[in-house]
């Protein structure tokens, strides 16, 4: 990016703290990021963290952006968005919005015009800069706005872009609700060992490194998931038997179910929000 562009954020709760916290991280300019909530303890939070500017008015900070993130609840996005067209009148800013199952022809519609949009699904973990976004441009967005948003997300984590808006469902319930389900393993997983005998301490400590490793193996390596699990399982061993036990337990049924459970919350947020 030559000069770098204001981005505003239309809401400061967690998803939008996690990319606040993650672009001053990575040596984003505070000065050139602002954020507008109802919300004084949310506002708070940031200024006093990231020293970025904060307002309750969506209004004058909304004037002033060339990147306007919409970060709010996606069953408050419509009056949000209808109150902006007006500040929003003679701008052109690039609209990202961050909101689950919002579809852009829903925000035009409400913003009052045509207007470059991206949807984002970003997930908590850009607050560590280990973030995975879903990106989908709609058609008004040029090359250079495409990559102003993809260096913004790249450099709180990594980007994927995809051509059909419709796959956002599938993005969403994949890295965008995924970060949950990892914190429920280790929850799981934690408490399993402590019932084994082992201090939570010493449980919580060497379950939490497991995931990072695994984690950062399987993005590391060649080798499939599948390869480098088998890679673990010594036949006749220990890890044989906990395998055994989990596809007893039925977990690719469980994880398929609760997938799709996701994704087609997202589809009916979807129907839901665009019938208001
Ligand atoms: N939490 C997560 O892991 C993820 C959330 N998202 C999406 O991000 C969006 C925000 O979610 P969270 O940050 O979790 O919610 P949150 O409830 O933590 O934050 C919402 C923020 O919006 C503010 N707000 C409420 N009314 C407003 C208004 N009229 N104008 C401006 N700001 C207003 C609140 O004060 C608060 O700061 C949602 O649309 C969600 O679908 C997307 C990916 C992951
Ligand atoms: O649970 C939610 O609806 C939001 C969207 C993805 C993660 N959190």
């Amino acid at each position: 990016m030559d000069k770098k562009p204001h981005i505003v954020f239309i809401g400061a709760g967690n998803m939008a703290s996690s990319i606040i916290g993650g672009l001053v991280a990575s040596g984003y300019p505070a000065s050139l990021i602002s954020a507008s909530a109802p919300s004084q303890e949310h506002l708070d939070a940031l200024s006093t963290k990231y020293q970025i500017n904060t307002t309750q008015n969506n209004h004058s900070v909304a004037a002033e952006a060339d990147i306007l993130v919409l970060a709010v609840k996606p069953q408050i996005l419509q009056a949000v968005c209808t109150d902006l067209a007006s500040p929003l009148n003679d701008k052109n800013p690039l609209i990202i919005s961050i909101a689950a199952g919002v579809e852009t022809p829903h925000i035009e519609q409400w913003l009052g015009k045509t207007l470059p949009i991206i949807r984002c699904m970003p997930n908590t973990p850009a607050l560590v800069s280990q973030g995975a976004s879903g990106l989908f441009a709609n058609a008004q967005v040029s090359a250079e706005q495409r990559q102003q948003a993809d260096e913004i997300f790249q450099s709180i984590g990594v980007t994927q872009w995809i051509t059909l808006e419709d796959q956002m469902h599938g993005i969403t319930a994949l890295s965008g609700s995924g970060p949950a389900y990892f914190f429920l393993m280790m929850e799981a997983l934690e408490d399993a060992a402590v019932k084994t005998g082992i201090p939570r301490e010493t449980a919580r400590k060497l379950g939490i490194q497991t995931v990072l490793g695994a984690a950062e193996m399987a993005k590391q390596s060649e080798l499939e998931p599948a390869q480098l699990k088998r890679n673990v399982m010594s036949p006749g061993g220990t890890t044989e038997r906990a395998i055994q036990s989990f596809e007893d337990g039925g977990i690719r049924a469980i994880f398929a179910t609760a997938v799709s459970a996701a994704a087609n919350r997202s589809k009916e947020l979807a129907e839901l929000l665009g019938k208001q």
